[in-house]
């Protein structure tokens, strides 16, 4: 059967030349598009290279000056910080996550020192300080409690906004900590500092390296299930991005990135909020591991993937490739 608009419509004709297709481009991909996420550890002069996420270091806080300077220069508009909590630091409550001096907040001096033009954003959870690897505090019987890990979490956000932190970012799933953490916010007077809420984070296997990387990994006891939303969930993440917003988030997040880009797309054209994704480690792992083996170009693999992102409808989105594609964009 021959279609009665052909040869009048020919799509090939949009596709006929580099000038065409730019001009055609329903979505472009922008350095101003990604956050960078950022691996800390303690000492000094420090990089620590990560075996499952090659090409990815955590840096002592006396090398983040650099990285600040790098993201600035590069275009990226805002970091995100993750500690490597030294193993004797790390306790059952958690305490190291509300030291004003942790490396979380002597990371954020260095980057505002350094580069005061970029945002500096942190996550709010507490398994880079506690023992067992939990995102909260844990009852007898290894279920993670809700009220009591919020009331902390309100006070490590406080930590964190005291300190300089321009977005928090609770990362963590309790019920109720986006409204807790906001409240709190407030009443301190930091009404300018912004919530990102994880608000549809899924119980995935995809965040193997960024346990290795913050250290939780070989402590973990046990999975997230009991907080992490089902991967069989899709309306579900609706319902979490409505009440996130509800108790005051000002952007919500997504994570993983691309299994989940139906759900980015249906919380950006439920809600049309400032809408991010988090296209997280393993994600990060399995594209340098085809690059690697000669299945794909690492490249244009990071640049397919990235702007699947905004043709979904994301805001942004916190990639560990951030760098080399912002490069990438400014060499056109
Ligand atoms: N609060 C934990 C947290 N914050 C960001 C990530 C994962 C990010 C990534 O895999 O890149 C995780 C891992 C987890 O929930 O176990
Ligand atoms: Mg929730």
């Amino acid at each position: 059967m021959v279609s009665p608009s052909f040869p009048a419509l020919r799509m090939r004709r949009g596709r006929s030349a580099p000038w065409i297709r730019a001009m055609l481009a329903e979505h472009r991909l922008h350095p101003t598009d990604l956050i960078w996420p950022l691996f800390i550890c303690d000492g000094k002069g420090c990089e620590e290279q990560i075996p499952t996420l090659p090409g990815v270091s955590r840096w002592s806080v006396d090398r983040l000056a650099d990285k600040a300077r790098e993201a600035r220069d590069l275009g990226i508009p805002c970091v995100a910080l993750f500690p490597n909590t030294p193993a004797g630091l790390r306790s059952d409550n958690a305490g190291e996550a509300l030291n004003a001096d942790n490396l979380i907040c002597r990371a954020i001096k260095a980057i505002k020192d350094a580069a005061p033009e970029i945002g500096v954003l942190t996550d709010v959870a507490l398994d880079p300080y506690t023992a067992h690897g939990h995102d909260g505090l844990v009852d007898e019987r290894g279920c993670v409690k809700n009220d009591e890990t919020s009331a902390i979490l309100v006070e490590q956000a406080l930590v964190q906004a005291a300190t300089g932190a321009d977005i928090v970012a609770p990362s963590d799933m309790m019920d109720g900590r986006v409204g807790a953490i906001r409240a709190g916010l407030e009443r301190e007077g930091y009404c300018d500092v912004a919530i990102m809420a994880y608000a549809a984070k899924y119980a995935s296997a995809f965040y193997g390296p960024f346990r290795d990387a913050v250290g939780s990994r070989g402590l973990l006891k046990g999975d997230k299930r009991g907080y992490q939303m089902d991967p069989a969930n899709g309306l579900e993440a609706l319902r979490e991005v409505a009440l996130d917003l509800a108790e005051g988030a000002d952007m919500v997040m997504v994570k993983p990135g691309l299994p989940y880009l139906d759900v980015v797309a249906a919380v950006k054209r439920e809600f049309g909020v400032p809408t991010f994704a988090y296209q997280v480690s393993g994600e990060y792992a399995m594209i340098e591991a085809a690059a690697s083996a000669g299945a794909g170009d690492r490249d244009a693999l990071v640049l397919e993937t990235l702007l699947a992102f905004k043709r979904a409808g994301a805001t942004g989105v916190l990639s560990y490739h951030a760098p080399l594609a912002a490069r990438l964009l400014s060499e056109g």
